[in-house]
């Protein structure tokens, strides 16, 4: 169990309480770090190697044998592909702008919100691209931080995902590159109100673009990035999240329209979750169902998915069927979505400081009942204790 004991919270609570009665001018005081975790993009097309590199060099995403040697081979070979794609959606990833402008928003917004955790930080850690989480923890120990929370960016748990970013974040705070910090996690966050209202809007937004007299026959197509069957079939709960996601946008929503969960972005060969996006574009073509919103819902930014697989593929290939396609937009920089990250972090740090919550939450602390990884296990006990 991730919880800690309750008189522990409650002492440590006391302790800086009582340290905050004689504090140094909040001057000089070291800020409260919000650490965004994602995967990253490459920022421009020439990055495209290092990014993929990183990525098939992640035992957490894609295990291989030799992986050290197979890893650059296998990026090497996809990288002419992949660096085209980020060419035809403007020259790169727009992920660490967005994070940026998300980050900046949710932490003024935190410092009214929260004043007693003022000033708060946002730091960047990217999995896959910069600035990855060494040079991220290196930045933090330089501005003195003692208290950081790793706030996930996404919204439904997989350890492919934020398992993932939390292994390297443990594995770089364990070997003292952080320095002495007090950590917390917020770990998933797909049924946040704010969350749901934010897509719902933008849902809203993009329905609005079909004729009045037809609208509610409009399917709302919400798509996801696909998982291995292996990680699925391990017990991984990331297709129940996402499925509760879509759960409570369509409450939100009324359940106005007809709507199905797919799946989009396989690599390689092996079994993936599916419905495929592009195959269901199609099949609802051939049923006469030709309006289609389609919705990212599991991933906040603009990415090659949304910008080169639904908007340039799938989009252009259900036109070609005589379907209108329309596609909800990303999060980005969605007012209503800044304010629910900064609503999420501070009332995490208020549960954390009153002690009502553990460091991380009661689901984080258990391990996919097929999990071999021991890292995933010293990972969910260190956040427990407070990164200690
Ligand atoms: C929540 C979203 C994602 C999950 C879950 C996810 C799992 C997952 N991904 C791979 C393999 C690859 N993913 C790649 C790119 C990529 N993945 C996501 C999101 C999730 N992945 C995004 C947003 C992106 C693209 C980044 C962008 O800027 O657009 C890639 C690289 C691209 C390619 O070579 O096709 C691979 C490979 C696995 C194996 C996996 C679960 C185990
Ligand atoms: S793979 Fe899920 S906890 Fe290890
Ligand atoms: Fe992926």
């Amino acid at each position: 169990m991730a919880h800690i004991p309750r008189t522990s919270a409650l002492t440590r609570s006391l302790t800086r309480s009582l340290a905050s009665l004689n504090h140094a001018p909040p001057a000089g005081k070291s800020p409260t770090a919000i650490v965004m975790l994602n995967m990253g993009g490459p920022s421009t097309v020439p990055e495209t190697y290092d990014f993929l590199r990183n990525l098939f060099s992640d035992g957490d995403l894609i295990p291989l044998p030799f992986q050290s040697v197979l890893a650059p081979l296998i990026a090497r070979r996809r990288t002419p592909q992949i660096e085209q794609q980020y060419t035809d959606i403007g020259g790169g990833s727009p992920i660490l702008r967005y994070t940026n402008i998300q980050g900046e928003r949710m932490a003024a917004l935190l410092d009214e919100l929260s004043p007693e955790t003022a000033p708060h930080k946002h730091y960047v850690a990217f999995r896959y691209a910069r600035p990855l989480t060494d040079e991220t923890a290196r930045q933090m120990k330089e501005d003195g931080v003692k208290r950081a929370v790793a706030f996930t960016q996404y919204p439904q748990y997989s350890c492919s995902t934020t398992g993932s970013s939390l292994n390297e974040l443990y594995r770089r705070g364990k070997a003292g590159e952080v320095g002495d910090v007090e950590w917390s996690v917020i770990d998933r966050w797909g049924t946040h109100s704010g969350f749901v209202e934010a897509v719902a809007q933008n849902i809203e937004r993009a329905l609005a673009k079909f004729p009045e007299s037809t609208r509610s026959d409009v399917v709302l197509l919400f798509s996801a990035h696909s998982l291995p069957m292996s990680v699925v079939n391990r017990g991984d709960p990331y297709v129940l999240e996402v499925s509760a996601s879509v759960s409570a946008v369509m409450d939100r929503l009324g359940h106005s329209n007809p709507y199905r969960l797919v799946w989009q972005s396989q690599v390689g060969p092996s079994a993936w979750m599916g419905m495929q996006t592009g195959e269901a574009l199609k099949g609802l073509a051939r049923l006469g169902r030709k309006q289609v919103v389609l919705v990212p819902i599991a991933f906040t930014s603009d990415h090659i998915e949304t910008l080169y697989e639904l908007d340039l593929e799938y989009a252009k290939e259900a036109k070609e069927h005589g379907v209108d396609v329309h596609r909800a937009e990303s999060l980005n920089d969605s007012p209503v979505f800044i304010r629910a990250l900064a609503d999420l972090a501070a009332a995490h740090l208020k549960e954390v400081s009153l002690g009502r919550a553990g460091y991380a939450s009661t689901q984080m602390g258990l391990r996919c009942p097929g999990c071999t990884n021991a890292t995933c296990g010293q990972q969910k006990a260190w956040f427990a204790r407070g990164g200690r």
